[in-house]
């Protein structure tokens, strides 16, 4: 996979390069080009930025740099534009999973109020355009996003992750939060492993885990309960 992000920071991006994902660059498993937007601009200022139509508080980002640095980084082929935006559809590991299969992403990363939207408009003509919000909070800009976005896409990738199975059984994959996890030392400041964690009953083990997964979601998610297929959940989950 090749990941593109535009940023007037890119030393935002720099933590990407780190540990387990920088390792996965290393080894040839994506690339990751991180671009200065002001390497488009022409003036001594190199401005990316104006003030907004219609007036109102803050700064839209020009489309004229935003045109032209899209134009060179996607002229020889058709990736899949990722805007970050709070106005966007919701980030979820399922669009995650989406973006996991694609061969070029290109992330643009925004700042001040926002790209202008004609750039987002120009730029549909020709490659898939997706606006999307990690959250239902505001950041500052969209570097912190793309960050979440191409950490949760490259540990799908295949190779990445040291164990596979880890992806198959995190948060989420099974449509579920992840139950409680334990380690070494069985007792611990006089907390003990559940016993059934110790018992060497696989089948037993399994229940135990799924059933935790059931009740955590039940209480703090109960919304991803709704959304499960239909017959995701069993006779004995159902009893839960
Ligand atoms: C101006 O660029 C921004 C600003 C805030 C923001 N918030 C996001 C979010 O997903 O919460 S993406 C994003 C992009």
């Amino acid at each position: 996979m090749r990941i593109d992000v535009v940023t007037i920071f890119p030393e935002y991006l720099d933590p990407l390069r780190q540990a387990l994902l920088g390792r996965a660059i290393d080894r040839g498993l994506l690339t990751l080009d991180v671009h200065d937007l002001r390497a488009w601009t022409h003036d001594v200022h190199k401005a990316v930025d104006d003030s907004p139509y219609g007036g109102g508080p803050g700064m839209v980002m020009k489309p004229q740099v935003w045109g032209e640095a899209l134009d060179e980084l996607c002229a020889s082929g058709t990736p899949r534009l990722v805007v970050p935006t709070p106005a966007g559809r919701p980030f979820t590991q399922a669009v995650a999973r989406e973006y996991a299969a694609q061969p070029w992403l290109v992330f643009a990363c925004g700042r001040y109020e926002g790209i202008d939207q004609r750039v987002l408009d120009d730029a549909a003509r020709r490659m898939p355009v997706d606006e999307v919000s990690i959250g239902d909070y505001v950041l500052v800009g969209g570097e912190v996003a793309v960050m979440v976005m191409v950490e949760a896409v490259a540990r799908l990738l295949p190779g990445v992750l040291g164990n596979p199975a880890s992806a198959e059984q995190d948060s989420f994959s099974d449509g579920l939060l992840e139950g409680p996890s334990y380690t070494r030392p069985e007792v611990w400041r006089d907390l003990a492993v559940p016993d059934v964690l110790r018992s060497g009953n696989h089948g037993a083990i399994d229940r135990w885990r799924r059933d935790q997964a059931l009740a955590r979601t039940f209480h703090r998610r109960p919304d991803l309960l709704d959304a499960l297929p239909e017959g995701a959940l069993d006779k004995h989950d159902r009893a839960q």
